[in-house]
């Protein structure tokens, strides 16, 4: 689990005033998600998910507040944050950030098939479109400046064999994100970490997209290749399925067509969305952060990942 920070039902009850949802009348720790300290919480008005964020500063979070308020009001299916009765979306809690946002109905649909896949592809063109008028500016905060930061940190717990992967991968890495293909590359408010985990379903009918704690400005390529590096990998192999990835990014391309540079990136942008996740993940493991409970996810899946995006070709764009 992560809950860092802990919530007691006299402490929900008492922050939980300044919001209209009347009294708090049952709180329960999140035992999923590495990031933030979640909690369903369940008020005369409903039920609602609580976040402290332990990470993220009162500075950054209207980014991911506001933009989640700005895709639901425009109908991307997202969890809204609610407004405590001065307007404000974040307030602190025990000293830290922390918001409440509608709870979203059904579960993780966690062995996709392609209509899942199709029906995540298409919420993605259309969270892409609408993201366009959002007038924050934050950049992805797990882009190339912060790989380049942790790979030093991560090194020295490396054998030999996975510090030459990675030394290489930075280097190769470098060369992608300061050529002029990416510089062609579309780019606006992505999600960045959109997991199988971080999508609801109701059977086949998608319910929402939620966690958006690591959404930034940023490709709207380098999203679509985090979404595919799950969404449509063989998990024990990290062998892309085609046609999950056939479903995924045919319905991506029926919102948005994809550019001839985006067509050009896949590749490369494949094994960047891979080596971010090698990267966090290697992070946490080696140098964790105190919890009361913590499950560190495995960072060899995505070393795996990156070999096989490395090794084939990318299927096609188009
Ligand atoms: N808006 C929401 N609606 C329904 N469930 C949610 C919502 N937000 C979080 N959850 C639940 O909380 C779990 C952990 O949330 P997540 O945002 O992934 O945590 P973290 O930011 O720590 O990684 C999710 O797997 C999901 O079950
Ligand atoms: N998706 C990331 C970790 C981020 O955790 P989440 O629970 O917020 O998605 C990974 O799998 O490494």
């Amino acid at each position: 689990m992560a809950v860092f920070t802990a919530v007691s039902l006299d402490d929900a009850r008492a922050w939980i005033a300044q919001f209209p949802l009347g009294e708090a009348r049952a709180v329960r720790g999140i035992a999923s998600g590495i990031e933030n300290s979640n909690f369903f919480l369940t008020t005369d008005a409903g039920e609602y998910v609580l976040t402290i964020f332990e990470n993220l500063s009162f500075e950054q979070l209207p980014f991911y507040l506001e933009l989640m308020k700005h895709l639901a009001d425009r109908g991307i299916l997202v969890p809204a944050p609610v407004p405590n009765h001065e307007g404000k979306l974040c307030v602190p809690l025990h000293g830290k950030p922390a918001a409440i946002v509608s709870k979203l109905a059904g579960e993780s649909q966690l062995a996709p098939q392609p209509v899942h896949c199709a029906a995540v592809g298409t919420m993605l063109a259309k969270m892409h479109l609408a993201g366009r008028e959002f007038p924050l500016q934050q950049p992805n905060l797990r882009g190339l400046d912060w790989l380049n930061e942790t790979a030093p940190k991560v090194l020295p717990h490396l054998d030999r064999d996975r510090a030459e992967l990675l030394k290489a991968e930075m280097h190769f890495q470098n060369a992608f994100y300061s050529s002029g293909l990416h510089h062609a590359l579309p780019r606006g408010p992505v999600h960045a970490d959109l997991f199988r985990n971080n999508v609801m379903f109701v059977g086949e009918r998608l319910t929402g997209f939620f966690d958006f704690y690591f959404a930034g400005v940023d490709t709207w390529l380098f999203d679509l290749a985090v979404t595919v590096n799950d969404w449509c990998v063989d998990l024990a192999t990290g062998v892309l399925d085609a046609a999950r990835v056939r479903a995924l990014t045919d319905a991506y391309a029926a919102v948005v067509p994809f550019t001839i540079a985006e067509q050009e990136a896949w590749q490369p942008m494949l094994r960047a969305a891979a080596l971010r996740f090698w990267m966090s993940r290697l992070y946490d493991y080696y140098l964790p952060r105190e919890a009361e409970i913590l499950t560190p996810h495995d960072p060899t899946h995505f070393e795996r990942i990156l070999r096989e995006r490395i090794a084939v070709p990318a299927p096609h764009l188009i």
